[in-house]
């Protein structure tokens, strides 16, 4: 939406094909984003762009509705079909999440636009037939396209028209640099091409030396966050072991509700957390780059769809975080950490771009070690005209870095972004002893087998199951993600809280919290509860009584 004052461009004066502007009128979207208004506008006179809008800002989108308009548009004078457009991002589940874009902005003209995503774990001769039926938009991650390429499946020199790099500053850190530059070998002279992403680094501005003519450079001048009145940020600051108290209570008594990610800083304090929320009848999912990426696509589809309410993440960061540990150890240790690395899959992006959608809370159980890693987790909630709430708790050990977030993020150090939670520890004690109980079960060894069970279970979802999945498409709503991994060590007793751990100030709610909470509402529902809901979660103490 355009500045004060200036006279918003609505989709329909954008000179957009009728069958377009219907797929988009079905997303429910009633206005561009700004960088929709600006870009697209421009995408269509045919020039190269440089676009920078921050996170959750709708820049899937605007590149997409140019290349399909651009897609029509030649359709009827082109002679044969051919590979027009080609997205390029650095992660599987990006590519993933620009694909749905393209067929639910396509969903109108599906016959005349065709698009394949070609970044799955398949092996690269079972696509190739796919390939030979060029499709007019092809999205895959840079060394998959190139492997297509030099495998004589893809062919773009004398067709290509549009080229897209998505989150481009992470184009090169994912290792991705000397693809790009063999793969532009492989391209036309000529082409339009459009460069997005969320942050202008240094990779960015070497990419546009690289791949961008003369290009416009769209840097809306705009927070990096969405502003206060969309997204509510909190701190609360506690011992590091405290921490497990207050999530299980956080949780337990619904001070955060709706759709949740938890963020972590290894993966195997996912487990750990997990195993440990378990205890207390509370799923999770879990995600993170070990588990195979048919499974990591799977979960982010069902969260999406309001199957589950909370998934526990660690992010890219993370990974970086594990490797340099896994330098530090020696010997066995070290054969044992190769044995985990090697299951790591570098082209992982959870908190980079993922949209998942109608996330009401973003927690930092764990407060990331970079600036950009907050921005970037904290903008997976209040995305597209959402709202949403980012809570990070704090120990003594991460004031420093809370801090670092603050400078950059406060535009007046009087009047911090992210704003203590008034939390009445006190309130909370006699939850102490069920936390410490259920925390002392969650040992080395059963975080490591837990680590171990999730990823066997979930190859042989991915793999042996495949096939059945692809007959049976439905039954994939069955194939849940966030059952217990220690069934045995669930308690029942625990799943309840009795009236005498209550609160003081929730006394008098008591009996709406040990019924069915809401982790299993539809995503329809959530959507619209999210947007009615005028209140900020966190902020209030008030109970309304569920359905039954
Ligand atoms: N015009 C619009 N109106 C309302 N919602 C929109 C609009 N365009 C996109 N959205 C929604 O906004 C959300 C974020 O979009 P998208 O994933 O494209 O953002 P992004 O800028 O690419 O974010 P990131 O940098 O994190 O990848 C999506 O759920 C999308 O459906």
């Amino acid at each position: 939406m355009a500045d004060e004052g200036e006279k918003s461009l609505a989709f329909h004066e954008m000179g957009l094909d009728d069958r377009l502007l219907k797929a988009i009128a079905s997303q429910g979207w009633r206005h561009p984003t700004l960088i929709q208004e600006r870009s697209i506008p421009l995408a269509l006179e045919g020039k190269d762009l440089l676009a920078r809008a921050r996170t959750g800002s709708g820049k899937t989108a605007a590149f997409v509705i140019p290349i399909i308009q651009r897609i029509l548009d030649g359709k009827q004078a082109a002679k044969e079909q051919a590979v027009k457009a080609l997205v390029l991002t650095p992660a599987k589940e990006l590519c993933s999440q620009a694909y749905k874009n393209c067929v639910a902005l396509s969903s109108c003209c599906s016959r005349e636009v065709r698009c394949l995503d070609i970044s799955g774990s398949a092996d690269i001769t079972s696509q190739r037939p796919m390939l030979m039926e060029k499709p007019d938009v092809v999205i895959g991650t840079p060394s998959r396209v190139l492997a297509h390429i030099q495998g004589g499946n893809l062919e773009l020199k004398n067709s290509l028209e549009m080229l897209v790099i998505d989150e481009a500053d992470l184009v090169f850190s994912f290792g991705y640099e000397k693809d790009i530059k063999t793969l532009l070998g492989h391209l036309p002279k000529i082409y339009q091409a459009f460069l997005m992403s969320a942050t202008l680094s240094e990779d960015v501005q070497a990419l546009k030396k690289l791949i961008l003519h003369n290009p416009v450079t769209l840097k809306l001048e705009e927070s990096q966050l969405p502003e206060a009145d969309r997204l509510t940020q909190y701190h609360i600051k506690c011992e590091e072991s405290d921490k497990f108290l207050l999530i299980y209570t956080l949780l337990k008594l619904r001070l955060v509700r709706g759709k949740t990610i938890l963020f972590v800083n290894s993966i195997d304090r996912c487990y750990r957390l997990k195993l440990f929320l378990e205890q207390f009848s509370i799923p999770a999912c879990v995600l993170n780059s070990e588990l195979p990426v048919s499974s990591r696509c799977h979960i982010v589809d069902q969260f999406n769809q309001g199957l589950y309410n909370l998934v526990i993440a660690t992010d890219e960061s993370a990974l970086d975080a594990e490797d340099s540990s896994m330098k530090d150890k020696t010997g066995k240790a070290k054969k044992k950490a190769k044995r985990f690395k090697k299951k790591k899959d570098k082209e992982y992006g959870v908190s980079r771009g993922i949209d998942f959608q109608f996330v009401s809370n973003v927690i930092n159980f764990d407060f990331p070690a970079q600036v950009e890693a907050y921005i970037h987790r904290v903008g997976r909630t209040a995305r597209g005209d959402s709202q949403g709430t980012a809570l990070s708790l704090i120990s003594a050990q991460e004031l420093s870095l809370l801090q670092q977030a603050e400078d950059v993020l406060s535009e007046d150090a009087d009047n911090p972004v992210i704003k203590p939670y008034r939390f009445k520890m006190e309130e909370i004690e006699g939850f102490r002893y069920r936390a410490k109980d259920a925390l002392r079960s969650v040992t080395k060894t059963s975080v490591r087998e837990a680590r171990l069970k999730e990823i066997r279970s979930e190859i042989l979802n991915s793999e042996k199951l495949k096939s059945y999945f692809e007959d049976n498409p439905r039954d994939l709503q069955v194939l849940r993600h966030d059952k217990a991994l220690a069934a045995s060590r669930v308690k029942p007793h625990m799943k309840n809280v009795p009236e005498y751990l209550m609160p003081p100030s929730m006394k008098s709610n008591s009996s709406v919290i040990t019924k069915r909470p809401q982790h299993f509402q539809g995503g329809r529902r959530e959507q619209k509860r999210h947007k009615k809901r005028k209140e900020d979660p966190l902020r209030s103490f008030k109970y309304r009584k569920e359905e039954s």
